[in-house]
């Protein structure tokens, strides 16, 4: 068992599955769970709750679980002939003991390593080996910053190619209260309409009805503004050209067995992803996608993100 301190705890959740508990300065805090790697929750020091979970998330394997932060690998949506975003997320990752120390963050304390490689199982329908180490952080000013590390461990001499997606779940007040900035003016294929290739209007986006757009060569910052809770999320990434942005609307939400019909106006996913361009890895080649997500009092009031705040720490 991984050293026990006051920054990381190792503990039973909801039906008994094993989770981390990452602890920083203040009370803030984030939870990972071994199944699926998936973050569920992302606390700031007033203990508000900034990740969307459904009320009728099932943290029963095989199914996903709705909410958090779901890890799309080895491909994002159902293009090919995987499930959908994969089997990451359905499986049950391992924690490493004894992390390497965090280059980037000297003062990380909070943090998490935890382990996907691939199984018998796995090898019948996506015949590769690798290993997949996710590190899970909490900064001591309440960022919480993902890193993925994946390396092809193949002896066959064989590549493999695959697509990604941190699909965050980011709570928000009221969906017809949010605009993201970051995005505008680019090219997005529209899942709606069989990823056809469209460009995006000159003003931040704001939303009305369902949405399922696959921005593409966006920048490493976005930012989502919850004018209502005059708070602002900002994503910032690196290795993830594209970001997804989707929000299923009342329909969908109806359709959706582990959504409530009304959580839509509560969450809007934006996934730092790289679909356009899957990415190919020679045996002992690694990848690293990494995101960091912040959340801070509203002050743009002319809706435009400061240079000087927003800079990748990683
Ligand atoms: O229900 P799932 O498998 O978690 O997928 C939810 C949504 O995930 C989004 O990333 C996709 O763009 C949507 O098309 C999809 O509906």
């Amino acid at each position: 068992m991984a050293s026990e301190n006051v920054y990381v705890e190792h503990c039973k959740g909801i039906n008994d599955l094993d989770k981390v508990i990452l602890r920083e300065n203040r009370g803030v805090s984030a939870e990972v769970y071994l199944y699926g790697g998936q973050v569920t929750s992302w606390k700031n020091e007033r203990r508000e709750q900034l990740l969307f979970l459904s009320s009728k998330a099932i943290f029963q394997p095989l199914k996903a679980i709705r909410g958090g932060i779901p890890i799309c690998f080895p491909q994002f949506g159902n293009i090919d002939s995987l499930e959908q975003h994969g089997f990451a997320r359905n499986r049950l990752w391992s924690v490493d003991p004894d992390p390497p120390p965090c280059s980037s963050h000297a003062s990380a304390r909070a943090f998490v390593d935890l382990i996907l490689t691939h199984s018998e199982e796995e090898l019948k329908i996506w015949p590769h080996r690798f290993e997949f180490r996710l590190r899970v952080a909490l900064s001591p000013a309440g960022d919480l910053m993902l890193t993925s590390r994946i390396r092809n461990t193949n002896t066959d001499g064989k590549s493999f190619t695959f697509t990604f997606a941190y699909h965050t779940y980011f709570s928000v007040s009221d969906i017809s209260e949010v605009r993201v900035e970051g995005l505008e003016t680019l090219d997005y294929l529209d899942n709606l309409q069989n990823r056809e290739r469209f460009t995006e209007q000159g003003d931040a986006l704001t939303f009305e009805s369902e949405v399922d757009k696959i921005y593409l060569s966006t920048p490493t910052k976005i930012a989502i503004l919850d004018h209502e809770r005059k708070r602002t999320f900002e994503l910032r990434k690196d290795g993830l050209p594209d970001a997804v942005v989707w929000n299923p609307w009342d329909k969908k939400a109806k359709a959706m067995a582990d959504f409530g019909d009304e959580e839509y106006k509560h969450m809007l996913c934006v996934e730092a992803a790289c679909v356009e361009k899957p990415i190919t890895l020679k045996p002992g080649e690694e990848w690293k996608g990494r995101q960091e997500i912040s959340a801070v009092p509203s002050s743009y009031c002319s809706g435009h993100i400061d240079p000087r705040r927003v800079t990748f720490t990683g």
